[in-house]
């Protein structure tokens, strides 16, 4: 049996598996196996193109991957957002690299890659899939181009990129396991688990982890806890966007609504709603705006840095100067992030949106 036909058989036996208490060890120990699996199958796809770079360098503030079935327009949407000339065609498949478009918007400088069309079995390398995947695995957002009238290449399109790893809208599980030489394995959690302990260990198990102290803060499932025995799933947002609603009826466009209430409905060839886009694309990157205020000077309130949210005063150093970080003494910091106008803060500080900040660097 070839590794793609375990797979099916597996994926197959949890399908057919009732999920009750007594069959959840079961199920687990196939969902473990099924995790292991499918990672051969990656880790074979991409040693198979040799390694090399298909990855589009990242520039600008973040990047934006665009995911979708080949002729649904991504191509059209990229050059109207961005003014890249990647080559429109009424056929399938005119994107035959990856092209970079860049959109500027309030400040932020955002990439936007169009990429070959991801079609199903792309987790496995099946056509330039694994490629496609590459480019998502490192960008900071998914935007799925779907066709109003095709809404149901968004299932596909998730489950390819489900299988290969990647989690959209979801946060890395608040679990952390430790591995020990000895003493078997101890669970302590803040709250109450609907997995038991038991099922955990056996999950554990199947990755031949024995000894470990497990602290879970959230209520995870087998799944969840599978993503962080295997430690190689990235956390990406996504939107979705239906486009070509030009030609879109009532009726199309009632049930593509229905389904996806929270999409952006637009014509990316009538250029109707790309504001919208633009909006959606700013608003899910999660950018903050940080002034920077020279040591007994006024702030530069006319250009602030444009960062997502979270970083740290010790990103910026890395982001302004190589030698900031080390020769960083201590920052300042005024802001919602500050306890105090003007606060002293270190490295670690986690920055808000409109902070002020000033370095103090040695000299
Ligand atoms: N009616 C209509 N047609 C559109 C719209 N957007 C794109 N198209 C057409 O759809 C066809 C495919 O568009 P592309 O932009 O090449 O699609 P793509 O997703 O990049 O396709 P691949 O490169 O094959 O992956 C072209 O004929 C476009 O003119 C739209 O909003 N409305």
């Amino acid at each position: 049996m070839s590794i793609n036909e375990e797979i099916i058989a597996v994926e197959e036996e949890i399908r057919k598996t009732p999920y009750n208490k007594a069959t959840s060890f079961h199920i687990g120990r196939l969902k473990a196996k099924l995790a292991r699996l499918r990672d051969e199958v990656t880790k074979k796809a991409s040693s198979k193109s040799g390694g090399e770079g298909y990855s589009v360098r990242k520039s600008g503030d973040a990047t934006v991957t665009l995911v979708g079935f080949p002729s649904v327009g991504k191509s059209t949407l990229l050059n109207k957002l961005t003014g890249a000339h990647s080559e429109v065609g009424a056929y399938e498949f005119t994107t035959l690299d990856v092209i970079p478009g860049v959109l500027e918007y309030k400040n932020a400088t955002i990439q936007i890659l169009d990429v070959p069309g991801l079609v199903k079995g792309a987790a496995s390398g099946r056509g330039r899939g694994k490629e496609v995947i590459a480019v998502v695995r490192n960008c900071d957002l998914v935007l799925f181009l779907l066709d109003v009238f095709q809404p149901q290449h968004y299932q596909v399109l998730t489950q390819e990129l489900y299988d290969a790893g990647i989690r959209l809208n979801q946060k890395h599980p608040d679990v952390v396991i430790k591995k020990q030489d000895r003493g078997g394995v101890t669970i302590s959690s803040t709250i109450e688990l609907d997995m038991p302990d038991e099922l955990i260990k056996t999950i554990l198990g199947e990755y031949k982890i024995h000894n470990a102290h497990v602290l879970i803060r959230e209520n995870i499932n087998m799944d969840q806890l599978i993503d962080v025995i295997m430690g190689n799933r990235v956390y990406v947002p996504a939107v979705v966007v239906a486009n070509k609603v030009d030609m879109a009826d009532e009726y199309t466009l009632g049930k593509c609504r229905e389904e996806f209430p929270d999409a952006t409905y637009i014509s990316a060839d009538k250029e109707k709603n790309l504001a919208e886009v633009r909006d959606v694309i700013y608003d899910a990157l999660d950018f903050i705006r940080i002034y920077l205020k020279p040591q007994g000077g006024p702030a530069d309130m006319e250009e602030p840095l444009i960062v997502r949210k979270g970083i740290t005063v010790g990103d910026i150093c890395d982001r302004l100067h190589r030698d900031f970080r080390r020769k960083f003494r201590y920052a300042l910091v005024w802001g919602t992030s500050a306890k105090h106008p003007g606060q002293r803060a270190g490295l670690d500080h986690v920055m808000h949106d409109k902070d002020l900040l000033t370095l103090i660097i040695a000299k």
